[in-house]
């Protein structure tokens, strides 16, 4: 990714070498030009007259900078990590004018602390960082053609952000300072874009390294940005099996391979579109749905003739699939809050020829709940969520999603919680699931759950899923990592009174 572009530079540096023309533009150092009568607070040394001082620029971010190039391309591994400025403070300026320019002043104590910090610890989580950059750039070749100083300074302000919980706009605002002097206004403007987007997401990335670690949080991150894949759903209200699918598929050159987990589903790579085009959506004949979904529907194990509550339908995913599963006989009765959404279920449901076993209800479930003699044997609560399992399809949600969100969700899938489980017969169970794998809207809200409604047990969801997917806890747990699937969650709990 780093390229050689700055070798001359170093090696200049290295042998201590009369200083080369630096690696800047003389516009840009004019600018930030500045007499040493700028010094006479007594930062300077009396050796630094007549160099181009450049005091806007932090001086903590200039040297660890440079530092940072001199180790990658310099090889200059220990002396660096270890240099502490005793003595040092000379040649550090030395380096800093030879490659970016300009000096700063002298370091203070303080300053050679950040350093200390910021060299090791850049280095240190250098993958992880680096991972994290490319994750918020455009595409891989933007990060791959990015030259090592503009790197470097990006790799400072992540770990400034995420590591040591600077304050991000400071951090912005300094960093873009930095690559605009250093470099040029446009490098400056790439580091303000990546580092705002950075200071978005900040809080799922800390989350994500805290629950997963860091080598999974990585790779949850590269999950997340790579291409997502779709999966389909055979309709089988309309006749149609997973051969006539994959038969359409196979006419279709659309490649594919069959769900190793579910009878009706077909995994599709590339070619969605084409799919689209021969109408077969539009017809009923099939759904797109992530298989991680159509597993929870696995976990509820709809069989003809049963009664289910879909606390949370809309748009209908689950409902439609749980209504094919009935084969004609029972009932799904579909409630949400949202009007317009469920009436796209409904109408969905008239198309794939399931509309005779679904009933749909307008309602704020809290409300419905109180006022409601309803009992079934099964219920599920498909939770609204951070969708935090689902970042690959719904990249919007990266931008959009606030760590306060997670509080007022989290309060929310307690409330509904609650309300689903007064509908939940002696016996009967109550199903809980979401599109996360936050803990915290996961296992934490069933625990806390089981604290409120002793009368409820955790059954474990062997019987319904794959083992692979069930946790030590007994959940149904898809985790995008291991098994290249949407991260989705359930809880099967059981009425004991
Ligand atoms: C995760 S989505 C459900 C997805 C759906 N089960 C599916 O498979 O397509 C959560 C749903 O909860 C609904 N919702 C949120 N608050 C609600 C409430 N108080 N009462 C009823 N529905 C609510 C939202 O309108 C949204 O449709």
């Amino acid at each position: 990714m780093a390229h050689l572009l700055p070798l001359r530079v170093f090696l200049s540096s290295q042998t201590q070498e009369t200083p080369s023309k630096p690696l800047k533009l003389s516009k840009r150092s004019n600018n930030h030009k500045t007499s040493i009568s700028t010094a006479k607070k007594g930062l300077l040394s009396p050796s630094h007259k007549m160099h181009k001082l450049n005091l806007e620029v932090s001086p903590h971010r200039a040297v660890s900078a440079v530092r940072l190039m001199r180790i990658e391309f310099g090889g200059a591994f220990a002396d660096l990590l270890n240099e502490k400025g005793k003595g040092s403070g000379d040649n550090e300026m030395g380096y800093v004018e030879r490659t970016l320019g300009f000096r700063t002043r002298d370091l203070d104590d303080r300053d050679l602390r950040l350093v200390t910090d910021i060299v090791g610890g850049t280095i240190r989580w250098r993958r992880y960082l680096d991972h994290l950059i490319g994750s918020l750039c455009h595409d891989e070749s933007m990060f791959r053609s990015m030259e090592p100083l503009l790197l470097q300074v990006l790799r400072i302000g992540f770990y400034e952000i995420v590591k040591l919980n600077m304050p991000p706009y400071a951090v912005v605002d300094e960093n873009v300072k930095l690559a605009k002097v250093a470099l040029r206004p446009g490098a400056g403007n790439m580091v303000n874009g990546i580092l705002r987007k950075l200071v978005l997401v900040k809080w799922m990335v800390r989350r994500w390294t805290k629950y997963l670690g860091q080598e999974e949080a990585i790779q949850l991150m590269m999950w997340n940005n790579s291409d997502p894949s779709f999966s389909l759903r055979a309709n089988a209200a309309k006749g149609i099996t997973r051969d006539d699918l994959v038969m359409q598929l196979n006419s279709l050159k659309v490649p594919h391979e069959v769900s190793l987990h579910l009878d009706d589903f077909v995994r599709v790579k590339i070619g969605l579109q084409n799919v689209i085009r021969a109408g077969w959506l539009k017809e009923g004949l099939c759904s797109v749905q992530d298989e991680s979904a159509g597993l929870v529907v696995s976990v509820v194990d709809p069989q003809p003739g049963e009664d289910i509550i879909d606390c949370c339908a809309a748009p209908g995913g689950k409902t439609l699939y749980m209504a094919s599963r009935l084969r004609g006989k029972g009932k799904v009765h579909a409630i949400d809050i949202n009007k317009g959404c469920l009436r796209i279920l409904k109408e969905t449901a008239k198309l794939q020829k399931v509309d005779g076993v679904v009933d749909t209800i307008h309602a704020d479930l809290r409300t419905f709940a109180e006022n409601s003699p309803m009992k079934s044997g099964k219920v599920l609560l498909d939770a609204p969520c951070s969708g935090l399992g689902v970042l690959s399809k719904r990249a919007d949600l990266r931008w959009n999603r606030r760590l306060e969100d997670m509080k007022q969700l989290k309060n929310l899938q307690d409330e509904l919680l609650d309300a689903a489980s007064t509908f939940v017969s002696s016996g009967g169970v109550l199903i809980y699931s979401t599109c996360s794998i936050d803990p915290e809207e996961n296992e934490d809200r069933v625990e806390a759950f089981l604290v409120r409604h002793p009368e409820f047990r955790i059954d474990p969801v062997n019987r319904y899923v794959p083992s692979d997917f069930v946790t030590k806890q007994g959940f149904y747990f898809s985790d995008p990592v291991k098994h290249s699937l949407d991260g989705a969650f359930a809880a099967h709990l059981v009425r004991t009174l």
